[in-house]
């Protein structure tokens, strides 16, 4: 099915990534196969009462370009070591230097829950993200639009958490028709690439204010301690990449990030 959706309306620089994914994978099986058991690792390591981090490892971007040339089960030891409750891993080649590898050496190297970050616009993301040992997968309601709730379904059949990404108003309410356990509010607009921290902690009210009892994440932009305290007591985690990825000393900016919380 993933052939059929039209992905044309995606603008700017999401926009371009995203056509270089649906050519990735426009030949890809769609067959999902057998359902697997859901273990529910990811939301269970954000659900509690304390602000959980979820630490990203970013080897470069469209915004920055390289930001570091992590070892991936290294930064994601050093992250955990730092406390961070799971792991983010881009595993998209072009613009983020990601790749499949990354995500299974992440999931070898430590116990923590892993979400594969990447673009996805075809069910066999979902069966390799599983296939890789992630415990999650990003699904963007700005690339999928009405397509989201079956990708949803899709990486439920899977076993997989799926974290529902949102940027404004509109998505988040389409968010909030599928069904969505985890919705993550982006502070970055995906097609201009700028970053304004007031986006998360005014959805995150929304969704609260319509009812939303499921885990809600804060992402992107996030450098000081200073940043989260604008989300602090309204999200369950925040979703944090370039400024841990490129501090040279993992594990500490990890905890430094998060003191106070
Ligand atoms: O590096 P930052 O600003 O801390 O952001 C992390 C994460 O939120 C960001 O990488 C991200 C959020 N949504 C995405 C979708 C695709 C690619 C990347 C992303």
């Amino acid at each position: 099915m993933g052939a059929e959706l039209d992905f044309s309306r995606v603008p700017g620089v999401l926009g371009r990534i995203v056509a270089e994914r649906v050519a990735d994978y426009r030949a890809a099986d769609p067959v999902l196969g057998a359902a697997r058991p859901a273990a529910r690792r990811f939301e269970a390591a954000l659900r509690g009462p304390d602000l959980a981090l979820i630490a990203e490892v970013k080897r470069a971007s469209p915004s920055q370009g390289a930001i570091a040339p992590l070892d991936p089960a290294q930064a994601a030891r050093a992250y955990e070591a730092g406390g961070a409750a799971a792991i983010s891993v881009l595993t998209e080649p072009r613009h983020f230097s990601g790749d499949a590898q990354a995500l299974r050496d992440v999931v070898a190297g430590v116990a923590l829950p892993a979400l594969r970050k990447d673009f996805v616009v075809h069910p066999a993301m979902l069966r390799e993200a599983a296939d890789w040992g992630a415990s999650a997968a990003l699904l963007m309601v700005s690339v999928l639009h009405e397509a989201t709730g079956e990708f949803l379904a899709q990486a439920q059949h899977l076993g997989l958490d799926a974290l529902v990404e949102v940027h404004d108003e509109r998505e988040l309410d389409l968010a909030l028709e599928t069904g969505a356990r985890i919705i993550g509010v982006n502070n970055r607009d995906l097609t201009t690439l700028h970053i304004d921290l007031a986006v998360s902690p005014r959805l995150i009210r929304r969704a609260r204010e319509k009812g939303f009892e499921g885990v809600l994440v804060a992402e992107s932009g996030y450098r000081t301690p200073a940043d989260i305290t604008g989300v602090r007591g309204l999200a369950d985690a925040v979703l944090v990449g370039t400024s841990l990825a490129g501090s040279g000393d993992l594990e500490r900016a990890a905890r430094d990030l998060m003191a106070g919380v």
